[in-house]
């Protein structure tokens, strides 16, 4: 069979914004629920969501059948995990922290195969192969496969310009809530000098010919950072979306403030 192809990074390349949601379940029921609402991209979370590499692999397997892109962030850049995951057949890759260029350049060697980099060889044994039904998979999967750096911190906003430049970096991502957390603003993205470096960072990311994406659940955020540049933006987080949809309700038939009946204090 043929190396799967990556529908999101060649749609990078194009000008029309992808539209993603956060998958924060950690099931692949949900995953799949995701999979079939529409959205160009989904986030499957392992940094912040309680996922391990075998249920990255199931939500990966469960929205395989649709159209939307799963890109799965990593707890961290170690190339040992970068391996399992990529193994696992993660095509879209998200790193959280990356502040320096040399980081990104470690990140590349991760993603690659000797001699361009450092990851070793699955063959036969992993889902990115599909088992060795795809033939010489060493050689080219580097072309379907998609490096995001998460930039979310003043220094990495200082460095975007190196980070971005690196040849193997697809694209950056900005962390509004730890870039602002991080200066000092507590999850508050909207102060001016927040907005700067998130501005700042799209316009570098772009001058150096990569895509740049953000989250922004809030819609006027959302249009802002699209209007800014932004390519691909990641709109809801399904965790919220629920829980946002569970208070609502219950909110027509009882006020907010009025304790529930079943109490686990006794
Ligand atoms: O800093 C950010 O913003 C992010 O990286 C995204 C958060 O981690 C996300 O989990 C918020 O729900």
């Amino acid at each position: 069979m043929d190396l799967p192809l990556n529908p999101f990074k060649a749609a990078l390349r194009r000008s029309e914004p992808l539209y993603g949601i956060w998958a924060g379940f950690a099931t692949p029921y949900a995953a799949e629920i995701i999979a079939t609402t529409g959205y160009d991209w989904m986030l499957v979370d392992g940094e912040h969501a309680p996922n391990t590499v075998p249920t990255l692999l199931a939500q990966l397997q469960a929205v395989a059948p649709y159209a939307t892109h799963p890109v799965v962030r990593a707890v961290h850049g170690d190339a040992v995990l970068m391996k399992q995951l990529l193994d696992a057949g993660v095509q879209t890759l998200m790193v959280p922290m990356v502040e320096t260029a040399e980081q990104a350049r470690a990140l590349v060697q991760a993603m690659r195969y000797p001699p361009h980099g450092i990851r070793g060889v699955g063959g036969g044994l992993t889902r990115a192969t599909r088992w060795d039904a795809v033939p010489d998979y060493i050689r080219t999967a580097h072309e379907q496969l998609c490096l995001v750096v998460q930039i979310e911190s003043r220094l990495g906003v200082e460095n975007a310009a190196e980070i971005a430049a690196v040849d193997g970096v697809d694209a950056v991502f900005i962390g509004p809530a730890d870039l602002s957390t991080g200066m000092g603003h507590a999850g508050d993205a909207s102060q001016p000098e927040v907005q700067d470096c998130i501005r700042r960072t799209i316009e570098t990311t772009l001058a150096h010919g990569k895509a740049c994406g953000i989250l922004a659940p809030r819609e006027e955020d959302a249009r802002r950072y699209t209007e800014w540049g932004c390519r691909f933006v990641a709109v809801a987080i399904d965790i919220s979306l629920m829980r946002q949809a569970a208070v609502a309700n219950l909110a027509r038939y009882r006020a907010p403030s009025q304790p529930a009946i079943v109490s686990t204090t006794y």
